[in-house]
């Protein structure tokens, strides 16, 4: 096993040791950890004040920012962990790929890739080509102390939808039509990314991240069948390819409640689920060997203090005879979101869990 995933490596024990760690390895915790996907960003007010004037790529490069605002919802909602302040599509940008993230709309790519010609664009990334996020979890690690830091990368699927769509899509017309028609292309342009990915997602753990989450957020779009013929090689590869590290491996999508088993084995440690599957039916549709992660639906914060306790109540309730159970929200934290309701969430999971 290497450093990061043992005790006795460059992560220091009581990191080792955390109730989210514990968690995403099936032990037993002292109560269940929470964490929110996107966390860090617009919910928060201090968020939005050491952002204004500084677009969001830009953010993303400046390893005094990034550990500021990684650290922030870890302050103010006692999180038992945080993540990586960055954005899925910063590999991309890291390879020279002519894109930018849109307020209001998100990424967008100036030339989508669409043909054979456009696959050369996508050139393998270096260590060198994101020395920022080495130096930014350096200076993470340091601040965290005993609170993991999860990285993360988005998934083959989800980056060339934005890639061959050229921004955000409904349907992913593009995409799919590459994948149905042309499917040596769109077999070599996931086994791309894939690489891409799985580089980007080195880079954080070897700086230190604790555990990585591979955001496949729009890959509910497909078809089980297609899943496995056009997708789940390349994400394989991905957790093949840190496998070494012993960290866990978290594998996240919206709308997958057909795919949550072929996702688990594709090679997460943890898998995670939106909130329209009950934790104990996609227990029962993952199998065996993974813990789970979720599931409150995001909107239920901007409900009654009552109505958000019932839904946490439940969520709680049906992961109770789980190997393991991070607590998370079914999907990111949405940005109107008032803060004190999700700081209320965690004091409420940590003390309803406490064992
Ligand atoms: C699909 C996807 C993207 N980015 C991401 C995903 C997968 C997660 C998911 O399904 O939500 C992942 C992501 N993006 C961001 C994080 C930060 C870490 C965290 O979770 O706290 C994470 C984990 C920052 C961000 N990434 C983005 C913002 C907002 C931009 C800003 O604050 O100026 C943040 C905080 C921009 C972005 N980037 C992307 C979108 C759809 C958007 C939102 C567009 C908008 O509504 O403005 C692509």
């Amino acid at each position: 096993m290497s450093a990061n995933g043992s005790p006795t490596g460059q992560q220091p024990t009581a990191t080792y040791d955390s109730a989210f760690l514990k968690a995403c390895r099936r032990e037993p915790v002292p109560h269940t950890p929470v964490w929110f996907m996107r966390q860090a960003g617009r919910s928060l007010p201090e968020y939005r004040k050491v952002r204004e004037g500084i677009p969001m790529l830009e953010s993303c490069m400046r390893p005094e920012l990034v550990c500021e605002i990684t650290l922030q919802p870890v302050r103010r909602h006692n999180v038992d962990a945080a993540i990586y302040f960055s954005d899925i599509v910063v590999p991309l940008k890291a390879i020279g790929i002519d894109l930018d993230i849109k307020p209001g709309v998100g990424p967008v790519v100036e030339r989508p890739v669409r043909t054979r010609a456009d696959l050369a664009r996508l050139r393998d990334l270096t260590p060198e080509d994101v020395s920022y996020v080495t130096e930014a979890i350096g200076l993470l690690t340091r601040e965290l102390g005993p609170t993991p830091l999860i990285g993360f990368a988005g998934a083959p699927f989800t980056l060339a939808s934005y890639l061959v769509e050229g921004g955000p899509s409904r349907t992913y017309e593009n995409a799919k039509a590459m994948m149905y028609g042309d499917p040596e292309l769109w077999a070599d342009l996931l086994d791309r990314l894939a690489d891409i990915t799985a580089a980007f997602l080195k880079v954080q753990i070897e700086a230190g991240a604790s555990a990585v989450q591979l955001f496949d957020s729009w890959v509910g779009a497909l078809a089980p069948a297609d899943y496995r013929r056009s997708v789940m090689p390349a994400s394989a590869k991905v957790f093949q390819a840190v496998a070494g590290y012993g960290v866990p491996r978290i594998h996240f999508g919206v709308g997958t409640g057909e795919l949550l088993k072929l996702m688990g084995e594709a090679g997460a440690d943890v898998v995670g689920v939106d909130w329209r599957v009950p934790l104990d039916e996609a227990a029962r549709r993952v199998g065996p060997g993974r813990a789970l992660q979720g599931n409150l639906d995001p909107t239920v914060l901007f409900s009654t203090r009552e109505a958000v306790e019932a839904r946490t109540q439940e969520v709680l309730d049906a992961a109770a005879g789980l190997e393991g159970h991070v607590f998370n929200l079914g999907h990111g934290v949405l940005p109107a979101t008032a803060p004190d309701a999700l700081t209320r969430l965690v004091d409420y999971v940590h003390t309803q869990t406490a064992r």
